[in-house]
């Protein structure tokens, strides 16, 4: 057997696997059936201040092989539909960490800082053990705001006031960057605040276009059919962010990968690219949760053919030319 467990945020995970935000844990009933799966950990939908409705339908579609070129993936634009934040307060204050065995991330998008410091505040106020909080920096979908991992200055001092609010280990998810100058500066931020100790890379590929051949109209009915983009189609972006804030961030920080983990083959690469642990959306959408168990096997299985014990072995380790 080889050793799939991961440490982040100075939490131990049993394995490196756990659903991304807003797949499958909007609600209890969801976050139940990861509790049940063979996942490592678990993360609730993006919290809101009040409670969303979110877009209007249909808002999420998956894009089989032949729609796109590319392979498969997945067009959404969910708009941060959620139970508001006080529920998922409630749902960590009740999470017993060592019955399940499982910590619990929290996910919180505020729709300005001033959410966001509430949200915060009440989170760091109810001293919750197993808990860790990732702040989406990264929603595409919420029309007229723009994603705030764009906008490097804001990034900054809303972490500058966040940071010492939580006091404790937290994390931020962040959209894909494409140029090597918005990598340098977004570590450089990252590298400025001390308990900020792991990023998530990626969120979905903000505000692609999904349009079916037959009906010659949108995939999905928000924004004129432009939505975030995920599963297969974005894995290479996502192994180069995780790998890109690998080479880049302090020692101690650590990257959790997401982005195109459809099997065993891709958590390893984003292992070998260096993610501590590995998110997934699209494929749980799709295949709901016994994916985990399912991923978990394939990625043992390459693990034992290539000789590694432990993820510790390889991760990061990736070769260049
Ligand atoms: O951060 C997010 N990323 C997405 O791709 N979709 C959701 C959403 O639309 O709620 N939020």
């Amino acid at each position: 057997m080889v050793d799939l467990s991961t440490v982040i945020a100075g939490v131990p995970l049993s394995n490196v696997f756990f659903n991304a935000a807003g797949a499958w844990c909007q609600r209890e009933d969801e976050l139940q059936a990861l509790l049940d799966s063979g996942a490592g950990s678990l993360i609730t939908k993006s919290a809101t201040y009040e409670a969303r409705e979110g877009n209007p339908t249909p808002r999420y579609a998956p894009l089989a092989d032949g729609v796109i070129s590319g392979g498969g993936g997945s067009i959404s634009s969910i708009g941060l539909a959620n139970e508001g934040y006080k529920y998922y307060l409630n749902y960590a204050r009740q999470f017993d960490v060592t019955r399940h065995g499982k910590p619990l991330f929290i996910s919180l998008s505020g729709l300005s800082l001033a959410d966001s410091v509430k949200m915060v505040t009440a989170f760091a106020q109810a001293e919750l053990s197993g808990c860790i909080l990732e702040i989406n920096f990264s929603c595409p979908n919420v029309p007229g705001k723009p994603q705030l991992g764009y906008d490097m200055n804001a990034m900054d001092t809303t972490l500058a006031t966040l940071a010492p609010l939580i006091e404790k280990p937290f994390g931020i998810k962040l959209p894909p960057y494409f140029d090597m100058a918005h990598f340098d500066q977004v570590a450089a931020v990252v590298n400025k605040y001390d308990n900020l100790a792991f990023v998530t890379c990626i969120n979905s590929v903000g505000n692609g276009l999904a349009i079916d051949l037959d009906t010659e109209r949108a995939m999905i009915k928000p924004k004129n059919g432009f939505g975030g983009l995920g599963g297969r189609m974005i894995l290479n972006t996502a192994l180069a962010n995780v790998n890109a804030f690998y080479r880049r961030l302090a020692p101690g920080k650590q990257v959790i990968g997401v982005g195109g983990v459809v099997s065993g083959k891709e958590a390893f690469l984003h292992i070998l690219a260096g993610a501590s642990a590995i998110q997934i959306g699209t494929q749980l959408m799709e295949e709901g949760p016994p994916v985990f168990d399912r991923v978990k096997r394939e990625l043992e299985s390459i693990m034992e053919k290539k000789g590694y014990n432990s993820v510790e072995e390889f991760r990061g380790k990736v070769k260049t030319l």
